[in-house]
């Protein structure tokens, strides 16, 4: 059973003053074994003590505005950051689409990083060969999918990268809204297979500005504010607090409480 918890988690990211305080000083202090004799480093609170618990099942929009904590808090659920303070707990195999880019390598073809990108989202490369041509079509790249990916435009990598990360099998599912540069009769056939994912999906957590997409991925959301969770609760509740009633203008089958 997949689920997430957090408990009071709190991360604080240092920031050493190049001029007063250069990180190869600071890196050599600890291992010198003197370092904070009193010394204070500036630090970022860029989460303070997020208590959630997320169980199978869970369609949930993170909204806020720049710098509120959405994204360290994705980074948090996928174990890339330890708590400063505090716990996460996270039962589940989790599949990260932060970056659409991440893990495409530009030397080899656009069939072999369908491969590559595949396993680093958790899939097996059998999993992946049964997918390949499904992906292909998708993408619409034709003979391109036998170049190299570095003579690719912008929407053509993109339009690789979510022909692949909507193929996966993924048990918890974080997003970063990440999906810019592709033209709109792109990114409406993207939108059904992003809709397919999240429903094969045991969890989702997904970051976005758009209440659009929100609305049609998420029944719940939180809000977060200078890194704090300000509001939980129903999508309909939380994104009618955070932007005003003009967030809601559908009133039919939206993410009802
Ligand atoms: N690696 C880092 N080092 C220092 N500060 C950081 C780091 N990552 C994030 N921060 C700070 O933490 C806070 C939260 O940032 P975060 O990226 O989580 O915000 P966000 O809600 O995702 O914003 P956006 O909507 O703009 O993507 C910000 O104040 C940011 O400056």
């Amino acid at each position: 059973m997949v689920s997430i918890t957090t408990r009071d988690a709190s991360v604080d990211f240092p920031i050493f003053d190049a001029k007063s305080r250069s990180l190869k000083k600071t890196v050599l202090g600890v291992v010198g074994g003197n370092i904070d004799s009193g010394a204070k480093v500036p630090v970022i609170q860029a989460l303070h003590e997020v208590t959630v618990d997320l169980e199978d099942g869970a369609r949930v929009g993170l909204v806020g505005h720049n710098g509120a904590g959405k994204s360290t808090l994705l980074r948090l659920l996928a174990g890339i950051y330890e708590p400063t303070s505090g716990t996460a707990v996270v039962h589940g195999k989790v599949a990260p689409v932060f970056d659409l880019g991440v893990g495409m390598d530009p030397e080899i073809s656009g069939y072999e990083n369908i491969l590559i990108r595949g396993l680093f989202l958790g899939m097996t490369r059998k999993q992946m060969e049964k997918r390949v041509d499904d992906i292909a079509e998708f993408t619409e790249l034709g003979d391109f999918l036998s170049m190299p990916l570095r003579t690719y435009s912008t929407g053509m990598r993109v339009r690789l990268a979510l022909g692949v990360v909507t193929s996966i099998d993924p048990e918890i599912l974080l997003l970063d809204e990440g999906i810019g540069a592709v033209d709109a009769a792109f990114l409406e056939k993207a939108r059904d297979r992003l809709g397919d994912l999240v429903a094969r999906a045991g969890l989702l957590v997904f970051a976005s500005h758009s209440d659009e997409f929100l609305r049609q991925l998420c029944t719940s959301a939180i809000w977060m504010e200078h890194g704090r969770i300000k509001q939980q609760g129903s999508l309909k509740e939380v994104l009618t607090a955070y932007k005003g009633p003009e967030a809601w203008p559908l009133e039919k089958g939206h993410g009802a409480a």
